[in-house]
């Protein structure tokens, strides 16, 4: 079986410049998925044009809007970059200019020029479930993210809150933190698989 090696984080996305190219319905489906996961990302974005609905949704979040064509000028400061216009030969410049500057890119919708995928994302209050297909099934991201929207019950950041604060409850060193914690939390998973089979 293939075994996706991607690996990972989550990004502060408040401490770090992103800059989407194009501003067309990929712009505005990367953009909205952005600011749903991170509503006060920063981020720019560049198109000769903007649509009602895109203007809409950059005014929701801390995202400016520069009207005109790509120039590798924009890059100065970015640390993420999302190129997603119609014209390949603007994408392949996007993606060269980044590589170029060891900035992390990704040509939307473009597997081999991606530095990382979007995934799909679950959030619960502070929980939040990253996934990914490794690229081969992004309606299977989809479907995973609905599937977990829906079993993951809404309280459980309180039970998150809740053991952060037991945790600061314990008294002793940092290993005997570990054992404690981990001995609370025993019975967790199988608690939650008895409820989801029920
Ligand atoms: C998860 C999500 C996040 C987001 O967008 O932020 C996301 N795509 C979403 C939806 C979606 N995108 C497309 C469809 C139509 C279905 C279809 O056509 O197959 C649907 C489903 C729908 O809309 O129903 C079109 C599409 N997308 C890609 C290709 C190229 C290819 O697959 O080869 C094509 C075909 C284009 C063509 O026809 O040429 C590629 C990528 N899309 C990814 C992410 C990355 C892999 C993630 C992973 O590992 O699974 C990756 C590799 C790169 C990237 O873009 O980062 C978001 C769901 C959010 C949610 O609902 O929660
Ligand atoms: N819409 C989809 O769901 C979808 C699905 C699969 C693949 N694609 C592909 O993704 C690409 C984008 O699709 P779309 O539907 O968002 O197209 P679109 O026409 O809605 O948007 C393209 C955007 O790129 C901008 N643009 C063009 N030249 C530019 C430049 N030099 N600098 C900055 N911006 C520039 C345009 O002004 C426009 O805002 C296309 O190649 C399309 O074939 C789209």
């Amino acid at each position: 079986m293939e075994k996706n090696q991607l690996y990972p984080v989550f990004l502060k996305v408040t401490a770090l410049e992103t800059l989407i190219v194009g501003g067309g319905n990929v712009a505005l489906e990367k953009l909205s998925f952005l600011l749903k996961s991170s509503p006060d990302a920063k981020v720019t974005m560049i198109s000769p044009f903007f649509r009602e609905e895109t203007i809409a949704k950059a005014n929701e979040g801390k995202v400016k809007m520069v009207v005109g064509n790509y120039d590798s000028s924009l890059l100065e400061g970015k640390h993420i970059v999302i190129a997603t216009t119609d014209v390949p030969s603007v994408n392949m410049q996007v993606y060269n200019d980044c590589k170029a500057r060891a900035i992390l890119v990704n040509l939307a919708d473009n597997p081999p020029y991606c530095d990382f995928y979007m995934g799909g994302i679950v959030t619960k209050g502070n929980v939040k479930i990253g996934i990914s297909t490794n690229g081969k099934s992004p309606t299977m991201a989809k479907r995973l993210r609905q599937f977990f929207e829906s079993v993951l019950p809404e309280n459980i950041d309180d039970l998150a809150e809740y053991l952060n604060k037991y945790r600061d409850t314990i008294k002793g060193d940092f290993e005997e933190k570990v054992e404690r914690m981990n001995e609370f939390t025993k019975g967790l998973v199988e608690d939650v698989k008895k409820k989801i089979n029920k």
